[in-house]
């Protein structure tokens, strides 16, 4: 069973992602860790580096490696959908969802982020609006399904997202709820 979560800089990708895979007995796998793995630095410091190019190029391979033998729960990065190659391994081999949010909730998450290089401007707000108004259609064409996550907490939404993919037939209905860690 192969889930990922798709959406901007901010969206809950990881931090729902980790408790999806958790409360589905999942591996939870975050591509940008497996891309930092490989590099052996920080997506920042590669990006200053060797450029976006250089970064979306490693991006692909990770997401065509991943496709190939799909499982678990995939966290990726918010600029997956860019390229046409991704959002289609993306869709032919994983149940995609978007968590989609918008860019003044994105702001507040963020105001204090400084790991995430395209958001290391003057202006972050009007970089997500831009980031949100490109990018949306394009999360919006490689997913399966859309949740909001304007207002629920992590958990609701881990809630949410498991009773989708009952409906949907991709898990079994009753799956155990995760034991709380706090
Ligand atoms: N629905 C939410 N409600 C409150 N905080 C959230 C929510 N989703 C994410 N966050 C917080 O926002 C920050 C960024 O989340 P993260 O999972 O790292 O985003 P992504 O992996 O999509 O970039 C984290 O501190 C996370 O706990
Ligand atoms: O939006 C983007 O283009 C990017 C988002 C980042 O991931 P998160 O969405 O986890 O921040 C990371 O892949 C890289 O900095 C590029």
């Amino acid at each position: 069973m192969a889930v990922a979560l798709v959406g901007l800089p901010g969206a809950g990708k990881s931090a729902v992602g980790r408790r999806l895979g958790a409360r589905l007995d999942l591996p939870f796998i975050d591509t940008d860790h497996v891309i930092e793995q490989r590099i052996g630095c920080s997506i920042r410091d590669y990006f200053e580096r060797e450029g976006e190019i250089a970064f979306r190029d490693l991006e692909q391979t990770v997401i065509a490696d991943l496709a190939a033998q799909p499982h678990g729960v995939l966290a990726t990065g918010g600029g997956a959908v860019l390229r046409e190659a991704n959002r289609k391994q993306l869709r032919d081999h994983f149940h995609v969802i978007y968590l989609r949010s918008s860019p003044e909730d994105l702001f507040r998450r963020l105001r204090h982020d400084v790991k995430r290089p395209l958001l290391q401007v003057a202006d972050p707000l009007g970089r997500l609006r831009e980031l949100h108004d490109a990018r949306d259609p394009l999360y919006r064409e490689t997913a399966h399904e859309v949740v909001d996550t304007g207002r629920p907490s992590i958990a609701m939404l881990v809630d949410i997202i498991v009773m989708q993919l009952e409906l949907a037939g991709i898990v079994a209905p009753g799956a155990q709820p995760e034991e709380p860690s706090d």
